[in-house]
């Protein structure tokens, strides 16, 4: 195929190479086809050589893709751009700073030397492994940040805070911070009293003026739930506002203990990582930026005549300051677009492209503070805009344009971000695009059906031939009539589904096998969690000595109930089909046989068996793993939320099936946008797990604060936090974003998909979601031929030991009991709790289960029921407690925990404490900002206790007397 030509603003960027230019363009407008020709032309017009040109992206295929298409455009061939600088940005400055760092650390107070061997480690389960090692060390190092150690349940989370931090360009010293860079810490007092001013006008009502939106995010303040020193209801409302005396208050609270803790881990941690001949990417990048501040030797050797940077959205604020740092001269080229500005969670800062020009005066500013490091005019900014969109259908086009006004919240008021831009231009001469949103009940089978639909479809029809495309001065008829030629039906590959979860991927991928749809899933999953590792881990251990946890996974996923399945577990009269088939397996004598016999049992022939299998009888290059070993790789790797990459290759003929995150960059002809669902897409976010947190207004604040103020010595939620927090508006731009990137992919085509609860960004198209009533068929397709994985997993072997929450409880105070109702009663009323509570039509069977349903009835909130959860206890060795919440009941204030006792009397009532409070913690964590309550109900007389937690302390001691074999009772 000809290569195109480029159009008139194009051909303005190309040419122009010197000076400073910023191209903040929408999606498909040929940034980077431009870019690279730009390079081309530099190489062709000036007397530049390759590595006088610096030209920086952010994924390995995207750098790849630009240097092959150089080479198509120059006389060099791909082994004379070798060492050409055409790079991701961190491999770019792993390698400046192997070949001109090794000194870098002593500017910090830090002896070590960077060698040669440095390892950099991408894979974030495993730097967290690592840096979850160093904190032990720190904590028995440090006791006079005790306190502040006692607020995390998981210091691993505080891996990702230093993370943040370095990305702002927070670099620490042995005794402070490098070149006043710790300055963002105490926050942007300014600016957060700017948004509290706005946050904190009365709104307008029909009758006067009614709370304002930050007095509003108050409304359930209740003072008993923080530490004694918070202020009342009455103190904080200052009608119909909050007082601004008390938030000035809160602001400027004394945190030097925690500026100088994260100082000290952040310091301590980097001098760690060296010591261990490792950096991870943040790391990397700032010891790249002072290594690069301190010599100007090194400056003035590799600095670049030209620099670009494609996808510039995706920097963040010391990425920008490294590029400034690397030009030798002010021929700049930055090309993005705000819109597809999607790794907030990585801490890209989209002001970057936004206030380029901003940000360009302000950092070189900054980085000549002391002495003069960037030596060219950065005044004048020229933008070149592009239009021409080569990829979408003009309707499509304008679809996607209503994407960044959706609110995500009913508060929200986006306005209209677009406004007075002007709209892109598509090239397609024929526009058939059709645009449709759909909802089901069953929204896996609705996408299925969908695919089913679309395929062979004259209505979908899509590019299908390479016949030529009309000369460029055609007519507009003759444009049309080849563009029509070359159109037809579609096929499974010419279809994307995109979501913005990967668990939802994972649904459908599973429920297109049963149909035998052809979907190839792209991306990665978390391996270790699906139930067909469960279901391995479940029978290895059955296998090894480890049975009780193993038998209980094992009789619940056989349908056991709760009580029964303790019953069993402590009398170990477990059922003979299953003693029989655990015999069986014991005598298969390779991993592959015993994983494939147990998914076979259970009917798991998915692309996850598959990968399991193939991943854990490929480990270690041919070592085989014994049974125990595989456990505790299986138990290291769940714990650690490993996602494996699975690219089956679609080979014949499939359909793309992949996050919208890792659709950035590619086009498909039809696009299916599936889960736009309640809570999963617009994506709320989780409550931060680390109990440090960091926001540009605020600086650093703790979430969770210990205090011995009160009673007794406690770990509260943090007043000031909360306060602060509700102050400022939240943010869901990102969101509208990846709406946006997923629209925008499509060429021909665009559909959406919701289940049972449509999202508001569903209800927020400009079209009506039809219902239907969806009927896949199956189909005799020959399987995928899925390539072998490619999967990159930690190994390191510091694993945590799981323990059932049962475990902790001391089953001797039974031994006396009389008049029990038996097992089978209590699995039974366990059952229809569970049914009743997700509105299945049961009826009550007798008292106790009447006495069951008048209590859920009586709950206006949401539940969660039977859920899993998970507690890492604080300290080593490292401990998971592990239990079954029966009913967790949500509302806005505040989460009750419910157990359900059949008891007759209240003998066990301490040992369901011990139970409950692991709940507890996990659900302070899952949701801070509500009440936690715990309470037994005792269903025989209808009565609820409440019970109070005990500490993660408490619980560790009685873990850890469990696995010494006591029953932890001292
Ligand atoms: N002037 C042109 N004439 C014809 N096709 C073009 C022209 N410019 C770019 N294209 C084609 O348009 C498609 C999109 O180009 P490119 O990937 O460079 O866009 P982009 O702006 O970087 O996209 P995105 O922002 O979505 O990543 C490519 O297939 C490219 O070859």
């Amino acid at each position: 195929m000809s290569d195109p030509t480029p159009n008139d603003n194009q051909q303005q960027l190309i040419g122009s190479t010197d000076g400073i230019y910023r191209v903040d363009a929408g999606a498909g407008t040929g940034k980077t086809f431009a870019v690279t020709r730009r390079y081309a032309r530099i190489l062709e017009t000036t007397d530049a050589a390759p590595e006088d040109i610096l030209l920086v992206t952010f994924t390995r295929n995207a750098a790849a893709e630009m240097r092959d298409r150089i080479v198509q455009q120059t006389d060099y061939d791909l082994r004379q751009l070798q060492d050409a600088p055409i790079s991701t940005f961190h491999a770019y400055c792993f390698r400046l700073l192997r070949r001109h760092g090794h000194t870098a650390p002593t500017a910090l107070g830090i002896d070590d030397q960077i060698p040669d061997s440095l390892d950099l480690i991408e894979e974030q389960a495993r730097a967290k492994q690592l840096f979850r090692r160093f904190m032990s060390r720190f904590a028995d190092d440090h006791p006079e940040h005790a306190d502040l150690l006692r607020v995390f349940y998981d210091r691993g989370t505080l891996h990702a805070l230093i993370g943040e931090l370095a990305a702002k360009g927070v670099v620490p010293t042995r005794n402070g911070w490098y070149r006043a860079t710790g300055e963002p810490l105490t926050g942007d007092r300014e600016r957060f009293f700017d948004a509290f001013t706005a946050a904190n006008q009365p709104n307008e009502g029909a009758n006067g003026p009614t709370n304002s939106d930050a007095r509003g995010a108050v409304g359930g303040w209740d003072a008993g739930e923080y530490a004694p020193d918070a202020p009342t209801r009455g103190e904080l409302h200052d009608d119909p506002r909050i007082s601004r005396s008390v938030v000035e208050d809160a602001y400027d609270a004394d945190r030097d203990a925690l500026l100088a803790f994260i100082h000290d881990v952040y310091i301590e941690y980097l001098a760690f990582a060296l010591s261990q001949n490792y950096l991870t990417q943040g790391l990397m990048l700032a010891l790249a930026f002072v290594m690069l501040c301190e010599s100007p030797g090194v400056r003035a050797r590799i600095g670049h005549e030209y620099v670009m940077v494609d996808e510039f959205q995706d920097t963040n604020e010391l990425q920008f300051k490294i590029a400034l740092l690397l030009a030798r001269t002010n021929n700049i080229c930055v090309v993005g677009d705000w819109k597809q500005s999607i790794y907030g969670f990585q801490h890209t800062s989209v002001a970057n492209i936004t206030d380029f020009g901003e940000r360009l005066q302000r950092f070189t500013s900054e980085l000549n503070a002391d002495c003069r490091r960037i030596d060219y005019a950065v005044d004048d900014v020229q933008t070149i805009p592009l239009f021409e969109n080569y990829r979408s259908s003009a309707s499509i086009l304008s679809f996607a344009e209503q994407s960044l006004s959706i609110p995500a919240t009913s508060s929200e008021d986006v306005g209209d971000p677009l406004a007075g831009t002007r709209s892109l231009e598509a090239t397609n001469a024929v526009d058939n695009a059709q645009i449709d949103a759909y909802r089901a009940d069953g929204e896996y089978d609705l996408v299925l059906d969908r695919i089913q639909h679309i395929v062979k479809n004259e209505s979908y029809a899509v590019e299908t031939s390479n016949e030529p495309q009309a000369d460029e001065d055609a007519s507009d008829e003759d444009r049309i009539a080849a563009e029509h030629e070359r159109l037809g039906p579609p096929s499974y590959d010419d279809i994307a589904v995109f979501t913005r979860t990967r668990a939802f991927a994972r649904g459908l991928l599973e429920r297109a096998e049963e149909y035998g749809i052809p979907l190839a899933y792209e991306g990665g999953v978390e391996l270790f969690d699906t139930p067909e590792a469960k279901l391995a881990l479940a029978w290895l251990r059955i296998a090894e000595s480890d049975g009780r946890r193993g038998w209980a996974v094992a009789l619940e996923r056989a349908g056991y109930g709760f009580e029964r399945t303790q019953t069993i577990l402590d009398e170990e009269s477990y059922p003979d089909a299953m003693l029989q088939f655990r015999d069986e397996l014991t005598e298969l004598e390779t991993l592959g046989g015993f994983l494939r016999r147990v998914f076979d049992r259970y009917g798991r022939t998915s692309v996850y068996a598959d990968a399991l299998v193939d991943h854990l009888t490929g480990l270690y290059d041919g070592t085989l793993l014994t049974r125990g070993e595989t456990i505790s790789y299986i138990e290291e790797n769940l714990a650690a939320e490993t996602t494996v990459e699975i690219d089956a290759n679609p080979g014949s003929d499939a359909v793309t099936l992949q996050t919208i995150h890792g659709a950035k960059g590619l086009e498909y002809p039809i696009v299916i946008l599936g889960n736009l669902n309640e809570r999963s897409f617009p994506h709320y976010g989780q409550p931060p797990s680390c109990p440090i947190v960091y926001d540009d207004a605020t600086g650093l604040r703790q979430t969770r604060m210990y205090s011995e103020a009160g009673a007794y010595p406690h770990v509260y939620r943090n007043w000031r936090h909360r306060l602060l927090q509700a102050c400022l508006p939240s943010d869901y731009d990102e969101e509208r974003r990846l709406l946006y990137v997923a629209m925008t992919r499509a060429k021909r085509h665009l559909l959406f998909t919701a289940g049972e609860e449509p999202s508001r960004f569903m209800d927020g198209l400009s079209i009506e979601a039809e219902e239907i009533d969806p009927d896949p068929t199956p189909e005799s397709h020959s399987p995928i031929d899925h390539e072998p994985f490619t999967v990159d997993v930690p190994t390191s072997r510091d694993i945590p030991t799981r323990l059932g929450v049962h475990d902790i409880m001391d089953d001797s105070v039974y031994d006396n009991r009389t008049g029990g109702r038996g097992t089978a009663f209590g699995t039974e009323l366990h059952d229809f709790a569970e049914a009743y509570a997700l509105g299945e039509s049961v009826e009550p069977a007798n008292n106790d289960q009447r006495a069951v349903a008048q209590l859920i009835s009586g709950l206006a909130g949401e539940f969660r029921v039977e859920e899993t959860a998970l507690l890492p206890l604080p300290g080593e060795p490292a401990v998971t407690l592990s239990g079954i919440i029966d009913l967790v009941h949500v509302t806005d204030t505040q989460i009750d925990v419910i157990d359900y006792k059949t008891d007759p009397d209240r003998v066990a009532h301490e040992e369901y404490r011990k139970q409950l409070s692991a709940y507890y913690h996990v659900l302070a964590s899952v949701y801070p900002d509500r009440e936690i309550r715990l309470q037994v109900f005792y269903t025989q007389t209808a009565e609820s206790v409440e019970v109070t937690p005990l500490s993660t302390d408490r619980l560790r001691e009685l873990a850890i007397a469990a696995m010494a074999g006591s029953s932890g009772e001292s």
